[in-house]
């Protein structure tokens, strides 16, 4: 099988790009595994697929798969990837696109400035559909595990994400609590994970252990879900920019609405290979 594909990121968190509109790949779990890999195969974080729409309210259909091949629900820096690159195979010469998700519809628009902003739709908090084991809603959980004991936000944003407060993020313990917590028993589909370093009303710092991955340079949807929680417990504004280590994004959010997110997404180059 041939395929062509584009290697893009945003942020640094990087994803191999593939056009299912004019091609017709498909990949298994263990074959996306091995294309992930950074010293065998393409290297990326996610595999991201462009598909024609199901449904005639939206322009396309985005799927996203980890880099341990499973297939998840939401990835935020892919979504402004998923946009630049439509431009770039010129799928659509629109600068607004609608877009279906395994978790509902997100809409994209290629702004002039050549960033890319993404509604990124309502957060959820509903324990159920996060998925999280909780008798009720509340803004911060006390999680278990190791003898240790975490205070975290969980909410959904299409995918679960749970969130800390650090004091030095540089000293955050990204890699032990992420993989301690990742695939915590309270987390029915696992969970990734988020440290925030709150520096003042309109910026924060943030890394993101991501589930299926590792660490990564970059986590759109998890910044959003960061940004959300601290908004909530006012200790940020409803505008704020959420530092990464592979670059800052630009969240807006107020309670009842959507949460858009702004930044960047880079096309790195185009290529072909047979498997
Ligand atoms: N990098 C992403 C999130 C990708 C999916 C995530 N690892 C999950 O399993 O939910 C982003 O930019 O949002």
């Amino acid at each position: 099988m041939l395929i062509h594909f584009s290697k893009m990121h945003g942020l640094g968190n990087d994803f191999m790009v593939i056009d299912n509109v004019t091609q017709n790949v498909f990949l298994n779990n263990d074959q996306i595994a091995m294309l992930a890999d950074r010293h065998r195969g393409v290297g990326f974080d996610q595999l991201l697929m462009v598909e024609a729409p199901y449904d005639p309210d939206v322009d396309f259909h985005y799927r996203i798969f980890n880099a341990d091949g499973s297939e998840v629900q939401q990835c935020g820096n892919g979504a402004r990837c998923f946009g630049r690159f439509i431009r770039h195979k010129g799928l659509s010469n629109k600068n607004r696109f609608r877009v279906s998700t395994k978790k509902g519809v997100i809409s994209i628009s290629l702004l002039s400035d050549g960033q890319v902003e993404v509604d990124m739709g309502q957060p959820v908090f509903d324990p159920a559909q996060i998925p999280f084991r909780a008798n009720k809603s509340e803004t911060t959980y006390i999680l278990r595990a190791a003898e240790q004991t975490f205070l975290c936000g969980v909410l959904s944003m299409g995918n679960p994400h749970c969130v800390m407060l650090v004091d030095d993020i540089e000293q955050a313990p990204v890699n032990e609590v992420g993989q301690l917590l990742t695939q915590h028993e309270r987390f029915a589909e696992g969970a990734n994970i988020g440290f925030l370093q709150v520096i003042d009303r309109q910026n924060a710092r943030l890394r993101v252990f991501e589930r299926g991955v590792g660490e990564t340079q970059a986590c759109g949807s998890g910044a959003c879900a960061a940004a959300v929680w601290a908004m909530m417990q006012d200790k940020l504004d409803a505008t704020a920019t959420i530092q990464l280590p592979g670059g800052p994004l630009q969240i807006t959010w107020q309670a009842g609405q959507s949460v858009m997110m702004t930044g960047s997404a880079t096309h790195v180059f185009d290529g072909q290979m047979v498997l």
